[in-house]
C-alpha cells in the first residue's frame, strides 16, 4: 500500500508533495424531525475561529479508552478540495503503522459500481476490487482474519461524486438477500452494489469503521442519520499554499519567481485555497514568463492549463527527428529539476515517452513519404502543424461534447456505451484530460514489467504521453473518466459557448438561473455550476486565444460570440436580482467576474454592462447568510460591491453563517460603501484585535461603528459565549486589559450592543442550560434590550431567580417571553419583585410553566404596579380557582391590561366562565 498510494497527478508523489491540511469538524442541525436533509443546507456553519480543526492523525480516536469511538465518519469537501489525497495520506500513514488501531484498511471506489454482474463475494470485493490492495498469496487466510476482528478493519469509500450516490445504497436490502449475504460470505454471486450496500448498512462486517468521502451536495437523510462524525477538508491556508509551492518548485529561483508572480495576482492566489486549483495554478506559473501573462479568472486559468496540455502534446508529437528528441529531453530535465518526486517514475516515463517518440517519428515519416520532395522544409513543417492542429481541434471538439454529456448527467465517467474512437482516447490520454480506470486489480505477475497496479488503478496522465492508448481497448474491465473536474467543466463549456452545434436557443437554456416548470429554481450540481461559469467566461474571453481551441474561421467565431454574448447579457439583465437567493447572488457575482476581462474593443462592452446591472440592482440589505463564502468568492463579491460603490450605491452586509475567513471579512467590511455589517461575533472581535495591533485606527473605528448584531437569535452555545465577550468589551470600553488605542474608539461602548433590541435564545432544552449561566452574566450589559425571548430553555426556578436579578438593569424591556420554562412558584415570586420595576414591559408570557396558586398570588400582587403591561399569558400552569380568582381580582385595578390568558385544566370550568363574564379581558386562548 505504501507504494501504491503514493501517486498524485502529473508525476507528483505523496510522500514529498503532500501538504498537511486541516479538517474541520462539522455538525448538522438536529431538529429531531426526520426531514429530508441536504447536507449543504443543514450543516451548522461556524465562524472562522470556531472551526474545530484537526489533522489526519486525529480522524480516528484511539480505540483504547474511547468509549464513543466514531465508527461512521463522513469526509466531505467540494471538487478538488483534497479528499482523495487525504485518504491516500491516511493509507500511507497506516502502512507506516501510524494508525495502529486497524489491522486492515480497504479503499472501495464508487466507480466499481459500474461492474454490474453478480460475480463477487465480500472476499473478492475486499481482496481483489479494493484500490491499492496488494496481491495476496493466501486470500482465504487473510479473509478469515478480517472476519475474526471486524473492529480492526477500516473501510474507506471514495469516488462517489455526491451524497445522493450513497443514499441509493442505503435503501433497505431484501430479507432474503441479507440472509444469503450473511450466510455465504464466500459465494461469488453478489453484485458490487449489493456488497457496498451491505457494508454501509452494517449487514456485512458490522463493527468495522467506515469512512465515506463525498462532495457535499445532495439530499442524504439516511446517511446523516447514521453518521457519527462529519469532517470537512478545509483547503489550503496561505501557509499551505506557500508550502505547496516550495514542494512543487524545488529550484529556488523558479520558486521565488512563482511566489512573486502569485503575489501579484490576487485572484489566482485566492483560488489556491482549493488544492486542486492550486495545482493548476502551479502548472501555469511553471510556464509563465511574466505575471502580466497570468490568468485573472478561473476561465483564464483552465484555458491556459488546457492550452499547455495541448502544446505539450503537440510539442512531443509534432517535432521531427532531433528537435523532438531534444524537446522531450528538455521537458524531462525540467520536470526532474522541478520535482524529485518524478524521479522515481522517470524510468517508466522515459520508457513510454521514447516508445511514443519513435512511433511518432515513424508516423511522421509515413506522412512525409507522399509529400513533394522539392517543398521547402519549413513549409512542410507548417502544413503538418496546421493539419495536426486542425486534427487536434476536431478531437477537442468531440471531447468537449462528451464532457458536456458528462456534466449533464453529473458524472465524470464516460459511459461504456458511448462510442469513443481510439484516436480520441489516445488524444485524451496524451493530453491528460482522460484517465482509464481499471475496475479489477491486476493479479500479481499480470503486468509484464512486474509493476502491479498503478496509481489507484488509474492510467493516463501518470504515463503521460505514453503509449497507453490501447489500455482501455485491450482491457475490457477498464472505464474511461475525466481526470480533472475543473477541466471537464471547462471543456464542456467550450462545447456550449464555442460550438456551432449548440444553437442560440439551446445555449440560452443552459444559462444559469433558469426557472423550472414549477417556478422553482433547482439546486444545482457542482460541475454544472462550474460549466455555466466557464460558459459565460468564454463568451467574453480573448478571441485570438479561443481560436486555439476551435477550427472555425475568425468571422464565424466573432459572430457566434457576439450573438451568444447578447443572449447572456439579456438573460442576466432580465433577472430580478432582488428575488435571487443568497447562493444565486453569489453565483451571479462569480459569472460577472469571469466575464469581466474582455479585451477592449469598440462600442459598448456587454460584460461591463452585466457588472453594472448586477451592482445597480443588488438589494441594499445584502445577505449571504447560510452560503459558504470561500476566499475566491469573497473576491468576486467585493468586485461587485466596489462597482456598486462607483455607482453611488451602499450596502448593509449580512455575512453571518457564511464561514467567511477573517481576512475576507476584513476585505468586505473595509469597503467604504458598506454601511453596516453582521458576521460571527467572535471573528469580528478578532478582526478588531488585529486592527488594533496593526495600528489601523481608522479601519478599527469603521469596523466597530458599522458592526450590527440586532436582532440576535442565538441557536448555539458559542453564540452566547461570543455575545458575552462582546458585552464585556462594551462594559469595559476596551478590547483587552492592555489595549489603549481602542479606548477612545470604544469610549461610548460598542454600538452594536447598545443597539441590540431583540434577543432570542433558541438553544433548546438540551443546549439551553449550558449557556444560561453566561446569559445571566451578560444580560445586565444589554441596557437597551426591548425584547427577550427565552421560550423553552428550561430555566427553572433557579434561572428565574438569576433572571430576576438581571432584569433590574433592563429598563427598556417591553416583551418578555418565558413560555415553557419549568418556572414554579419560587421562581415566579422572585421574578414578580423585579417585574414591577420594569417601566416599559407590556407583554409577558409565562405560558406553560408550573406556577400554582402561590405563584399566581404573587403575580396578582404586582400586577397593579406594572404600569405598562397590556398582555399577560399564564395559560397552562398549575393554578386552581384560587389563583385564578386572585388574578381576576387584581385585573380590576389594572386598566392598561388588554388581555389575560390563564386557562388550565385545574381551574374548574364554571369558575373560569364566571371570571370571564366579570371581565371580558380574560381569554381562553
Ligand atoms: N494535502 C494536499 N497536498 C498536496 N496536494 C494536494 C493536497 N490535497 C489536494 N492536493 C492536490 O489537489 C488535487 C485534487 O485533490 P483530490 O483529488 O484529492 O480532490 P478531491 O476532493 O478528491 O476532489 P474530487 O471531489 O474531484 O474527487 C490533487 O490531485 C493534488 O494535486
Amino acid at each position: 500500500m505504501a507504494e501504491n498510494c503514493q501517486a498524485m497527478e502529473a508525476g507528483l508523489v505523496l510522500s514529498t508533495h503532500y501538504v498537511d491540511v486541516q479538517m474541520s469538524r462539522r455538525e448538522i442541525i438536529r431538529s429531531g424531525k426526520n426531514t429530508n436533509k441536504s447536507l449543504d443546507k443543514d450543516l451548522i456553519i461556524t465562524g472562522d475561529l470556531d472551526r474545530q480543526e484537526s489533522f489526519v492523525e486525529q480522524i480516528f480516536p484511539s480505540l483504547n479508552g474511547d468509549k464513543h469511538n466514531k465508527r461512521y465518519i463522513m469526509l466531505f469537501g467540494k471538487a478538488g478540495m483534497g479528499k482523495t489525497t487525504l485518504i491516500k495520506k491516511l493509507c500511507l500513514d497506516w502502512s507506516k503503522d501510524s494508525i495502529p488501531q486497524f489491522d486492515f484498511v480497504f479503499l472501495l471506489d464508487g466507480k466499481k459500481l459500474t461492474l454490474t454482474e453478480p460475480a463477487y463475494s465480500l472476499q473478492t470485493l475486499l481482496l481483489s476490487l479494493s484500490s491499492f490492495a496488494p496481491p495476496y498469496t493466501d486470500p482465504g487466510e487473510v479473509y478469515s482474519q478480517i472476519l475474526a476482528a471486524p473492529k480492526r478493519v477500516l473501510i474507506i469509500f471514495d469516488g462517489f461524486d455526491e451524497l445522493r450516490d450513497y443514499e441509493m445504497l442505503l435503501q433497505t436490502l431484501e430479507k432474503d438477500l441479507v440472509t444469503s449475504l450473511q450466510r455465504n460470505g464466500k459465494a461469488q454471486s453478489f453484485t458490487v452494489k449489493q456488497l457496498f450496500s451491505a457494508i454501509l448498512q452494517r449487514v456485512l462486517l458490522p463493527g468495522c469503521t467506515l469512512l465515506l468521502a463525498t462532495r457535499p451536495r445532495g439530499n442524504a437523510s439516511q446517511l446523516l442519520r447514521r453518521t457519527d462524525s462529519l469532517l470537512e477538508v478545509c483547503g489550503f491556508s496561505p501557509t499551505n499554499v506557500e508550502m505547496y509551492l516550495s514542494k512543487y518548485f524545488t529550484d529556488p529561483t523558479l520558486r521565488e519567481s512563482a511566489v512573486d508572480c502569485l503575489r501579484a495576482s490576487s485572484y489566482l492566489q485566492l483560488l489556491c485555497w482549493n488544492p486542486g486549483l492550486c495545482h493548476l495554478v502551479c502548472t501555469v506559473l511553471e510556464q509563465s514568463k511574466s505575471s502580466d501573462a497570468l490568468p485573472r479568472t478561473l476561465t483564464g486559468l483552465c484555458h491556459q492549463v488546457l492550452c499547455l496540455k495541448l502544446e505539450k502534446d503537440r510539442g512531443s508529437t509534432q517535432m521531427p527527428g532531433e528537435t523532438q528528441e531534444q524537446s522531450v529531453q528538455e521537458a524531462l530535465t525540467e520536470i526532474s529539476n522541478n520535482s524529485q518526486v518524478r524521479k522515481g517514475r522517470k524510468n517508466n516515463q522515459t520508457k513510454s515517452r521514447s516508445a511514443r517518440q519513435s512511433a511518432l517519428r515513424s508516423r511522421r515519416a509515413k506522412k512525409a513519404k507522399g509529400q513533394e520532395k522539392e517543398r521547402d522544409e519549413v513549409d512542410e513543417e507548417n502544413v503538418f502543424e496546421d493539419n495536426d492542429r486542425k486534427g487536434d481541434k476536431e478531437l477537442l471538439s468531440q471531447l468537449s461534447s462528451l464532457a458536456w454529456e458528462g456534466v449533464k448527467s453529473n458524472s465524470s465517467i464516460i459511459p461504456a456505451e458511448k462510442a469513443v474512437s481510439a484516436k480520441l482516447k489516445a488524444f485524451g490520454f496524451r493530453t491528460g484530460l482522460l484517465l482509464a480506470h481499471r475496475l479489477r486489480t491486476t493479479v500479481a505477475g499480470d503486468d509484464g514489467e512486474g509493476g502491479g497496479q498503478d496509481d489507484n488503478n488509474e492510467e493516463g496522465e501518470s504515463k503521460e504521453n505514453g503509449g497507453d492508448v490501447n489500455l482501455v481497448d485491450n482491457c475490457d474491465d477498464g472505464i474511461l473518466l475525466w481526470a480533472n473536474p475543473f477541466l471537464q467543466s471547462y471543456i464542456a463549456a467550450v462545447h456550449l459557448s464555442l460550438s456551432r452545434t449548440v444553437p442560440d436557443r439551446s445555449f440560452l437554456q443552459t444559462l444559469p438561473f433558469q426557472t423550472t416548470v414549477k417556478g422553482r429554481r433547482k439546486p444545482k450540481r457542482e460541475e454544472l455550476e462550474l460549466t455555466q461559469r466557464f460558459a459565460v467566461g468564454l463568451l467574453f474571453y480573448n478571441r485570438t486565444e479561443l481560436q486555439r481551441l476551435i477550427s472555425y474561421k475568425e468571422t464565424v467565431v466573432r459572430d457566434m460570440l457576439v450573438s451568444k454574448q447578447a443572449l447572456a447579457t439579456k438573460h442576466l439583465e432580465g433577472l430580478s436580482i432582488s428575488e435571487l437567493s443568497p447562493a444565486q447572488v453569489l453565483e451571479a457575482c462569480n459569472y460577472v467576474y469571469e466575464a469581466q476581462f474582455t479585451p477592449k474593443g469598440g462600442g459598448e462592452n456587454p460584460a461591463s454592462r452585466m457588472l453594472t446591472h448586477l451592482a445597480a440592482n443588488l438589494p441594499e440589505f445584502l445577505t449571504f447568510c447560510g452560503v459558504s463564502l470561500s476566499p475566491p468568492d469573497v473576491f468576486t463579491v467585493q468586485n461587485v460591491l466596489e462597482q456598486g460603490g462607483a455607482e453611488g450605491r451602499s450596502f448593509c452586509l449580512d455575512l453571518e453563517d457564511s464561514g467567511i475567513q477573517i481576512c475576507g471579512l476584513r476585505a468586505l467590511m473595509s469597503l467604504n460603501n458598506i454601511n453596516t455589517y453582521r458576521a460571527c461575533i467572535a471573528d469580528v472581535i478578532t478582526l478588531w484585535e488585529q486592527l488594533e495591533q496593526s495600528d489601523e485606527g481608522e479601519l478599527l473605528l469603521g469596523a466597530v461603528s458599522k458592526f450590527k448584531i440586532h436582532p440576535l437569535k442565538a441557536t448555539q452555545v458559542c453564540h452566547i459565549e461570543h455575545l458575552e465577550k462582546l458585552v464585556n468589551i462594551h462594559v469595559h470600553k476596551r478590547l483587552s486589559e492592555s489595549s489603549s488605542q481602542s479606548e477612545s474608539i470604544l469610549a461610548e461602548g460598542v454600538p452594536a450592543v447598545k443597539e441590540l433590541y431583540k434577543l432570542e435564545f433558541e438553544l433548546g432544552p438540551e443546549n439551553g442550560p449550558l449557556a444560561l449561566p453566561k446569559l445571566w452574566d451578560l444580560l445586565p450589559g444589554l441596557q437597551n434590550l426591548q425584547h427577550l425571548d427565552l421560550e423553552k430553555s428550561k430555566i427553572g426556578n433557579k434561572g428565574a431567580e438569576k433572571l430576576a436579578n438581571a432584569l433590574v438593569s433592563l429598563n427598556c424591556l417591553e416583551i418578555l417571553n418565558l413560555s415553557q420554562n419549568c418556572i414554579g412558584d419560587e421562581g415566579v415570586k422572585k421574578l414578580a419583585l423585579s417585574l414591577k420595576d420594569l417601566p416599559k414591559l407590556h407583554c409577558l408570557s409565562l405560558y406553560s410553566n408550573v406556577i400554582s396558586d402561590e405563584g399566581a398570588e404573587s403575580l396578582a400582587a404586582v400586577l397593579p404596579h406594572m404600569a405598562s403591561l397590556t398582555e399577560l399569558d399564564v395559560k397552562y400552569n398549575k393554578m386552581t380557582d384560587v389563583g385564578a380568582q386572585s388574578l381576576g381580582a387584581s385585573l380590576r385595578s389594572c386598566q392598561k391590561i388588554k388581555t389575560l390568558r390563564m386557562w388550565n385544566q385545574c381551574i374548574p370550568y364554571g369558575v373560569f366562565e364566571r371570571l370571564q363574564q366579570q371581565d371580558s379581558r380574560i381569554l381562553w386562548h
